[in-house]
């Protein structure tokens, strides 16, 4: 079924003059249907790059209206796509994708146009099979179809690489114009003007290039889950680091609670005064207070030095300490304390002495019975008048290894300030000078 083109160009040939015309459609014809494993893995560029690059360009030189060189020197047709489009440039797979993109919606564009009569399509088909093509890759006239590889599905190369033929033109056409068209205009034309690429083939072809678009789609589509994959990680470690940080807030007052905690219990191992006997049961309430002693309550509890105690004497040069102080009862009718002084600054024991302080039932006489770790154990007897303590040394015994000067008198005041704070202020008379204030402490109360 040979077609009127194929017949015009079987009679070129055989006048030994083929027409320029005749070569021309062929070539568009060939590079139109080159199955894609002609070439290859190369892909739609080289479809038309590897047919030789001084036929295609003759052929599209040639051609006029159907192709034209790109400034670059690449293949542009109607459709402004050229072969640089499909070969993704350094710049990136956007700016392919975006050509892609582009064509196939003019692609896209064609398949949605009207059927064009199938007929003119029918007839043009055996035609191309028949033609010699321009390319040197093209069936020969020795090549007839039943020679030719079984032709491959349509891909994205052979659609974009499509040279659509327009209808002769006579000498006096005038020039076409080479400016690259839509692809859909292109295709348009193709059958209007009896191009000839069937309505099949373009559809084809573009659903070729839109299984390519797709492929890339996908690989965006990972690319974009990668990048949300990646944003989900963030914001799971930024989570993280949000509970590390409640964390450590935590610890933080964990810590301080345990600081708390520990200062309470050195309170509570002062308040254990040591002449409380273990024996005492555990968790026993407090003895109530006899009485006799209410004259005296004012002296119970536990005090600090504050500030520091002074000390002075005639023969020492002034000297400071810290004192803790212990006072308190047990239901007996007497006071137990306890006067413990420390180095100020290494706080190393010095001073102490322990002992009782008793009423005379139904009077504010005062008995004050003390032993020192100087050797000395004295008893001072005074009265109790209010808020304060006056008593003076009764009786002072010493071992007989006793450091000199020898203490010979002691006298004593205690009393409750106006700011609730305890003093006591000391004097002696040793053996060499006369009664001289050796001590003056105020102590600040540290328990209920
Ligand atoms: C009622 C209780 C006290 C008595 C009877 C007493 C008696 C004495 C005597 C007799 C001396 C010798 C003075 C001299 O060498 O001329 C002395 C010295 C001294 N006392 Fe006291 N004292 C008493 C309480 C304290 C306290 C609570 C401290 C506080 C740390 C203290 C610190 C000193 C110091 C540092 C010296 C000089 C160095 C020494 O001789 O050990 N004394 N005292």
């Amino acid at each position: 079924m040979a077609k009127p083109e194929s017949r015009k160009l079987k009679r070129g040939a055989s006048q030994g003059r083929p027409s320029a015309r005749a070569t021309r459609e062929a070539t568009g014809l060939q590079r139109a249907r080159q199955p894609p494993e002609g070439h290859g893995d190369d892909g739609p560029a080289s479809a038309t790059a590897s047919g030789g690059q001084g036929e295609a360009n003759a052929c599209a030189v040639d051609a006029g209206d159907e192709n034209a060189t790109s400034p670059d020197g690449g293949l542009v047709d109607r459709s402004g796509i050229s072969v640089d489009d499909f070969t993704p440039p350094g710049s990136g797979a956007c700016k392919f994708i975006g050509s892609l993109h582009s064509y196939s919606f003019s692609s896209k564009h064609a398949r949605e146009r009207p059927a064009v009569p199938r007929e003119p399509v029918d007839r043009k088909r055996p035609k191309r099979d028949a033609e010699p093509g321009c390319s040197g890759s093209s069936p020969g006239p020795d090549k007839g179809p039943a020679q030719s590889p079984p032709r491959a599905p349509p891909t994205a190369s052979s659609s974009l690489t499509a040279t659509p033929q327009k209808p002769a033109q006579g000498p006096s056409a005038p020039p076409t114009d080479v400016t690259p068209k839509p692809a859909a205009e292109a295709v348009q034309s193709e059958h209007s003007d009896a191009s000839p690429m069937s309505i099949n083939e373009v559809i084809l072809s573009a659903s070729g290039a839109c299984k390519l678009i797709d492929s890339l789609h996908s690989y965006c589509f990972s690319s974009r889950q990668s990048k949300s994959q990646v944003c989900c990680l963030q914001e799971q470690v930024e989570k993280k680091n949000g509970e590390l940080r409640a964390l450590r807030q935590r610890v933080s007052r964990s810590d301080s609670q345990v600081r708390e905690l520990r200062e309470k219990l050195d309170r509570l191992r002062r308040l254990s005064l040591p002449h409380l006997s273990s024996l005492l049961a555990p968790g026993r309430e407090a003895p109530r207070m006899n009485p006799v002693l209410e004259p005296l309550s004012w002296m119970l509890g536990t005090w600090l030095s504050d500030p520091p105690g002074a000390g002075t004497f005639p023969t020492l040069q002034p000297f400071q300490y810290l004192e803790e102080v212990h006072i308190s009862h047990v239901g007996q009718p007497m006071l137990n304390f306890s006067f413990n002084a420390f180095h100020p600054d290494t706080h190393k024991p010095m001073h102490r002495e322990c002992g009782f302080i008793r009423l005379e039932p139904d009077t504010n006489k005062v008995a004050f019975v003390s032993a020192q770790n100087t050797g000395i154990v004295e008893v001072e007897e005074g009265e109790v008048n209010g808020q304060e303590l006056c008593i003076a040394s009764h009786s002072i015994a010493r071992t007989s290894f006793a450091k000199e000067p020898h203490v010979e008198q002691i006298t004593r005041k205690f009393r409750l300030n106006s700011e609730g704070k305890l003093e006591q202020t000391v004097s002696m008379a040793t053996t060499t000078q006369p009664m001289t204030q050796h001590l003056h402490v105020t102590y600040k109360k540290v328990t209920p």
